[in-house]
């Protein structure tokens, strides 16, 4: 998904932007008066000063001019209070907005099937929630406010000018927005040079990088004079677009600045005559200058803000796409059966990976589990193992074939409840960062510490964590770091021991622990399974002779089922594997 690229349907992009910023009109009706206080403000400040010229000086009154200077400390007081208004206003509408749409989104995309979350890269749906929301914050907060007073100040200026003398502001509008248009064509031009300076910059940045992270490897290579060439020739394609971009920057400050008073002059030098033929008074001409400073600028500003408002429009899009997107597999509703026996049943199940279209995981497998039953699966890497466990909790639905969960297609069943009866203990438990109570208490958040310490107990992971000077409430860091292997499978343990599932999906780790450890959370495991169907993808013998059954996995389909020791009594893949050590590596 390209930047700048997406275009909103015209009609959808203000509907959904409404829903949106409705909750702050007061807020931003609000805004906008101060808005249009500022502006005033600043448009009325130009007569103070025709004021001091025409009539102060003329007249060699002190009390006039005295009046006017204050008049004019008046009005710049009223549009500093108004300035500070507006800012706070449309900043505070803006960033609750923003807030809104980032938790909104965020909302919306746990909803999304796990399915998508294969296909988009984590880094693009991350980077939505936080440039993409953070372009159109900018957008709806400062810069809508600064255009919709540029809009007031040009248009309010153009008046006046008329007001003042239409025959100059004709001559004014022929010199100064051919200029001033100009200007910002050629200042975006730059910007884009400078883009490409910080791009070169940056590769030449990534090839130091690769050196220096790599530095074993290049010292063991003899490899640093050539690794160097390959970042000076980087760093001077840099520099010749730093260099180019400098001239072209320098011809632009002096022909802009040529340009810009010159036109200054051309305004100055025709009001002159009309000064002195009697068409203008001084002071009139004092102010139209300073309008067309005002009006000059504004429309500076202004086109600026249009090329800030089509990038936004673009980020908007990418946004609105994701938040209007329907999940492929509904987040709930369904049949919600009184409870669960236990009984899986997958009926000549087919499956592709959408990310991988190519490849087909499961080729018509048919697989039962009684109610209590304990049963492994082996088989060789890739054979879709993890494949069939992300089946039973309805991460994916088969392309063919069914799924039943006591004789009751999965799909008719609210996925919630679904979800609730089957329970996964992974390789790599994930623990959210957060405390030792939170992430047990992560399967039932309405959970006593009674319940939470009697999970852990039955975890064998009690004693340890009492051991922890801040026992249930020590942090866990982010994905558990501060905790070893072992503990942080007890504690996923202790998770679904609260969860109490009907079904169990364990995922054995590969990682050895040590024997104590090991001996831990087989302890535990076993405690687990009792009495609650169980899906082991086994990796140890010991594991597979405790199964009530094995089941052998290849090429996404059964191809042996027995016991351990009738199994290993055939000549087939299961012998093989077991000779090899290797039952599911
Ligand atoms: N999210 C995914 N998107 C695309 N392809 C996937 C995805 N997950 C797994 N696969 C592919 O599906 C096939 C089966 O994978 P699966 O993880 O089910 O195998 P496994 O038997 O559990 O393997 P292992 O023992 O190595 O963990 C593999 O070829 C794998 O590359």
């Amino acid at each position: 998904m390209s930047d700048e690229q997406a275009v909103p349907r015209p009609g959808e992009l203000p509907r959904q932007l409404w829903r949106l910023i409705r909750p702050e009109r007061r807020r931003l009706v609000a805004a906008t008066g101060f808005l249009v206080l500022g502006s005033a403000m600043g448009l009325v400040y130009p007569q103070a000063i025709r004021v001091i010229i025409d009539v102060a000086l003329q007249r060699g009154s002190q009390s006039w001019v005295d009046a006017a200077a204050l008049g004019m400390l008046a009005v710049f007081a009223v549009q500093g209070v108004a300035i500070g208004f507006r800012h706070v206003l449309f900043n505070v509408a803006g960033e609750r907005v923003v807030a809104r749409l980032r938790e909104s989104l965020f909302r919306h995309l746990l909803q999304q099937e796990v399915a998508l979350f294969d296909a988009l890269r984590t880094g693009e749906l991350a980077s939505r929630l936080s440039q993409d929301v953070a372009r159109l914050s900018g957008s709806i907060g400062q810069n809508l406010a600064g255009a919709l007073g540029n809009v007031l100040t040009t248009l309010g200026g153009l008046a006046l000018l008329l007001h003042t003398s239409p025959a100059l502001t004709v001559w004014m509008l022929a010199v100064v927005p051919p200029v001033a248009f100009g200007g910002m064509a050629y200042g975006r031009r730059m910007q884009r040079t400078s883009r490409e300076v910080q791009d070169a910059l940056a590769r030449a940045q990534a090839v130091a990088e690769e050196a220096l992270v790599g530095v074993r490897t290049v010292r063991s290579f003899v490899a640093e004079e050539t690794e160097a060439r390959r970042y000076a020739e980087a760093l001077r394609h840099a520099l010749d677009l730093a260099r180019r971009g400098a001239v072209a920057m320098g011809s632009f400050m002096a022909l802009g600045s040529f340009a810009g008073f010159a036109a200054a002059a051309a305004v100055l030098w025709r009001g002159g005559r009309m000064v002195v033929a009697g068409e203008l008074t001084a002071g009139a001409l004092m102010s139209f200058l300073v309008y067309t400073l005002l009006v000059a600028f504004s429309l500076g500003a202004l086109s600026d803000a249009w090329a800030e408002f089509m990038r936004a429009a673009g980020a908007a899009a990418r946004v609105f796409e994701l938040l209007d997107r329907r999940p492929a597999m509904a987040p709930e509703g369904g049949r919600v059966p009184a409870s669960a026996r236990g009984h899986v049943h997958l009926e000549g199940v087919r499956f592709t990976y959408a990310s991988r279209p190519e490849a087909e995981v499961l080729r018509g497998l048919d697989l039962t589990l009684a109610p209590g039953e304990r049963v492994a699966l082996v088989g060789p890497s890739g054979s879709g193992k993890s494949t069939v466990a992300a089946l039973l909790g309805r991460l994916y639905d088969p392309d063919a074939g069914r799924v039943l969960l006591d004789g009751q297609d999965v799909r008719d069943l609210d996925p919630r409840w679904l979800r609730r009866q089957v329970g996964t203990v992974s390789q790599e438990p994930l623990l959210f960062s957060g405390t030792v109570a939170d992430n047990i208490r992560y399967a039932r958040p309405d959970a006593s510490l009674e319940e939470v310490e009697a999970a852990a107990r039955a975890a064998n992971a009690h004693d340890f964590i009492t051991r922890f000077p801040e026992g249930y409430a020590t942090r866990v860091g982010e994905r558990g770091a501060q905790l070893s292997g072992g503990q942080k499978q007890r504690i996923a343990i202790a998770r679904a021991v609260l969860k109490d599932p009907r079904i169990l999906v364990l995922d054995e780790a590969t990682s050895a622990l040590d024997a104590e450890s090991e001996h831990l959370v087989q302890e535990a495991l076993d405690r687990l399974m009792q009495g609650r169907t169980t899906l082991v993808i086994a990796h140890r013998l010991s594991t597979v002779r405790g199964a009530d059954r094995v089941l052998v996995l290849e090429g996404g389909a059964v191809v042996q089922s027995g016991d351990h020791a009738s199994l290993l009594g055939q000549d087939g893949l299961y012998r093989r594997l077991v000779e090899r050590q290797a039952l599911a590596l």
